[in-house]
């Protein structure tokens, strides 16, 4: 992608060497080190360090938190961005939802933690819209590419450290590193102290916790109507409450209003104040119905499927779910193992199959599953919603898992239209 840049020599900028020519200079940045020679044969316009653009688009102008974790990043960097903008600080946030400031949708999905010259794009539109802190998801994927490179954290949090993505990482030992080194600096940091796998530099570090002493702790909880609880910062001790579900969700949370106390001179008691007003991110945990009750979640890892089957085991649960193609397929035995333990039927289906033969990722799933009487094979997936919704009985439960928010399913490289709520609602003739 090109970027216009007024008042320089050049027009443009770009990371892209195929990109690159008379009127457009070359953003030289770790990712694309090995492309400087087709750069400069592509007559780009000059050569720029990324740390030269990090000066030239003021990138140092805005406090900027990072958050990594198998899971719950999303959810934590929404709560964090709901906050701020409640107590009225101005605020921008980028994560695998797309790019938003100050309320507003400024461009929809893309990567969870995009290239780095359009992290700095981001950067510069949220400092040009006077906003005081820019909110980041940051994957593995981009830690391990440097995707963030030149970028000095005011704050970096850590959700948790499960399994995902061992197709790129291979082997968990290598994954949990990769996390790990995101938290190896004297900046200041969040840390989940119930995360047995974190290992992070000590120096000017933040825990979070239930089971353990941490920075904050929450002291008690209850999940009986949606969420509430009391957290002890050293002498502080203040109670909240949420409209979330689920035992995970209270981590989420607590990451936030940590993070939140952390980077605002505010009182914790009235930081606490606001975290009812957030309603949670659109398709983590969303109910779509509720006669019948139908419920949407983006759960789409073992740890992930388990939390949120969890959080409703005191209902019989009826589950449809598949896992993603070309991504990690160690994940999936451990899918199809969760469902089955905590559902009373299983359906599994499609979720976006990509270059995969959908049957061959079922058959990946199957394999984590011994008895399997309670279990229904669909490949397409809104017959599989349908088959869930036919069986469904009084009280129970139809959670389908793995999409979302998404509103595409990715066959090849093809994406068709595809949001599991509209098709509940389809099915079942909800307007
Ligand atoms: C496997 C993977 O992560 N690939 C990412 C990677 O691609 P790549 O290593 O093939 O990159 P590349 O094509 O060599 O390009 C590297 C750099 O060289 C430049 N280049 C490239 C070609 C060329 O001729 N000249 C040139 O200058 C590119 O502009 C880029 O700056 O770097 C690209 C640029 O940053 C990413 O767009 C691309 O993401 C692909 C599309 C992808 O699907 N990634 C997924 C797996 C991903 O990153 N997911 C994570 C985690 C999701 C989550 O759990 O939330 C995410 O952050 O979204
Ligand atoms: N703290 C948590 N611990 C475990 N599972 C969680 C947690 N928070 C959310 N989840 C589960 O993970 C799903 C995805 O949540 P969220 O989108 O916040 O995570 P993410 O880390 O941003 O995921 P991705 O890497 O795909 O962007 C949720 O729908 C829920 O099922
Ligand atoms: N950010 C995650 C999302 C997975 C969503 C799931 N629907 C899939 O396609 O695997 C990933 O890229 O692995
Ligand atoms: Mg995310």
């Amino acid at each position: 992608m090109k970027i216009e840049l007024p008042n320089q020599e050049y027009k443009y900028v770009s990371e892209n060497s195929s990109e690159c020519g008379a009127d457009t200079a070359f953003v030289l940045s770790a990712q694309n080190k090995k492309y400087l020679q087709d750069a400069k044969d592509n007559g780009a316009h000059s050569i720029i360090n990324i740390k030269d653009i990090a000066e030239l688009f003021g990138i140092d102008k805005i406090k900027i938190v990072g958050i990594t974790g198998t899971n719950g990043k999303t959810t934590t960097a929404s709560a964090i961005y709901s906050f701020l903008l409640d107590l009225g600080y101005k605020t921008a946030m980028q994560g695998t939802r797309g790019f938003f400031m100050n309320d507003e949708v400024i461009e929809g999905k893309s990567l969870t933690t995009p290239s780095v010259l359009n992290t700095y794009k981001h950067i510069y539109q949220a400092v040009e819209s006077g906003c005081e802190f820019f909110i980041m998801e940051v994957s593995s994927h981009a830690i391990a590419q440097e995707r963030i490179e030149g970028l000095k954290f005011e704050l970096k949090i850590l959700t948790n450290i499960t399994q995902d993505h061992l197709d790129y990482h291979k082997t968990i030992g290598e994954y949990i590193a990769v996390k790990n080194s995101f938290f190896q600096d004297e900046g200041k940091k969040l840390i989940n102290k119930d995360e047995p796998r974190s290992a992070f530099n000590i120096k000017n570090t933040f825990t979070y916790g239930i089971e353990n002493p941490a920075s904050y702790k929450l002291m008690a909880y209850s999940l009986n109507n949606a969420s509430s609880g009391i957290i002890q910062h050293f002498k502080e001790v203040v109670p909240f409450t949420s409209s979330l579900h689920g035992f995970f969700n209270l981590y989420n949370l607590m990451a936030a209003i940590g993070a939140v106390d952390l980077l605002v001179d505010e009182k914790l008691e009235k930081i606490v104040e606001v975290v009812d007003n957030f309603a949670g991110v659109s398709g983590r945990m969303e109910q779509v119905c509720e006669l019948p009750n139908v419920i949407v979640d983006f759960a789409h890892t073992p740890d992930g499927m388990q939390q949120v089957l969890n959080a409703l085991k005191e209902k019989e649960l009826l589950v449809v779910f598949g896992a993603g193609g070309d991504r990690d397929k160690q994940k999936r035995p451990l899918m199809g193992r969760v469902a089955a333990s905590l559902a009373k039927k299983v359906y599994i289906t499609s979720d976006n199959p990509r270059n995969e033969d959908p049957q061959a990722i079922v058959d990946d799933i199957l394999e984590g599953i011994e008895d399997r009487s309670i279990v229904s094979v669909e490949l397409n997936r809104k017959k599989a919603i349908e088959m869930a919704l036919d069986d469904q009985g009084e009280g129970e439960v139809v959670v389908i898992l793995g999409k979302g928010d998404e509103a595409f399913q990715i066959i090849y490289d093809k994406q068709f239209p595809f949001d599991d709520r509209e098709v509940v609602r389809e099915l079942l003739n909800i307007k």
